[in-house]
């Protein structure tokens, strides 16, 4: 099976046309205002047009609110929530029947114990994504750059697919996969200049490392 790649945190159109063009599975837009990602509603009704069908939208969001997601709803209409805060389980079971969509939980992971909290998302979850665990002052959950230690997920056992993100690149990627055996990859840091500042040649080389790793691991 090919590797899912998520392009995430797009918010022009040009770079949005670079993911799309590589062959991104899945392209991310955060509806959340303290990120340097953050694009308004019009942004995100604008850019989801453009995808037409060629890779999932994914609407990445932090503890919205029922009128938040109504409104992405209806500007974005993603496929899939990328849920980044601290919903419970019981408001992911509430976001997958009111908005009849699949929704891809994001766990923090800094020691094992990140991990006791699976049995339960696994329950209701569609996807899990597992990223580094911000610290405890930072201004946002993800998005910072920051790999965690992925020898964590080494001997995991989850029926369910999964993807890892935090701090990937174009170089590091093949191993990060190596080890948790995850499904996908997301990146949104590793692909920038600067943050929220996305590069086409960093958004390219993400993608062209990602497919090369199907390769390496047939060998
Ligand atoms: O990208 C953001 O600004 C963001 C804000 C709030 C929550 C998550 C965010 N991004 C997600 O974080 C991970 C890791 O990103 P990075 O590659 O380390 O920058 C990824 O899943 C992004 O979708």
């Amino acid at each position: 099976m090919s590797l899912l790649v998520k392009i995430c945190g797009l918010s022009t159109r040009e770079t949005l046309q670079t993911a799309l063009d590589a062959g991104a599975d899945m392209v991310g837009f955060v509806f959340f205002p303290p990120s340097p990602r953050h694009v308004s509603l019009e942004t995100g009704r604008e850019l989801g047009r453009q995808v037409k069908k060629r890779a999932l939208k994914v609407a990445l969001t932090v503890d919205a609110d029922d009128a938040t997601l109504d409104n992405i709803m209806d500007a974005l209409s993603p496929d899939i929530f990328q849920l980044h805060g601290r919903e419970s389980v019981a408001r992911l079971r509430d976001i997958k029947q009111k908005f009849g969509r699949p929704v891809m939980k994001a766990v923090p992971v800094a020691t094992s114990a990140d991990l006791a909290v699976l049995p339960g998302y696994a329950a209701v979850a569609d996807r899990i994504l597992f990223d580094a665990r911000a610290p405890k002052d930072a201004t946002r959950p993800g998005g910072l750059g920051a790999p965690f230690d992925w020898h964590l997920l080494e001997n995991l056992e989850l029926d369910l697919p999964y993807m890892v993100s935090g701090g990937l690149d174009a170089e590091n990627l093949a191993e990060a996969v190596r080890i948790t055996r995850a499904g996908g990859v997301d990146v949104s840091s590793g692909v920038e200049s600067a943050p929220g500042v996305k590069d086409p040649e960093l958004i390219k080389a993400f993608i062209r490392a990602a497919r090369a790793t199907r390769e390496l691991s047939v060998r």
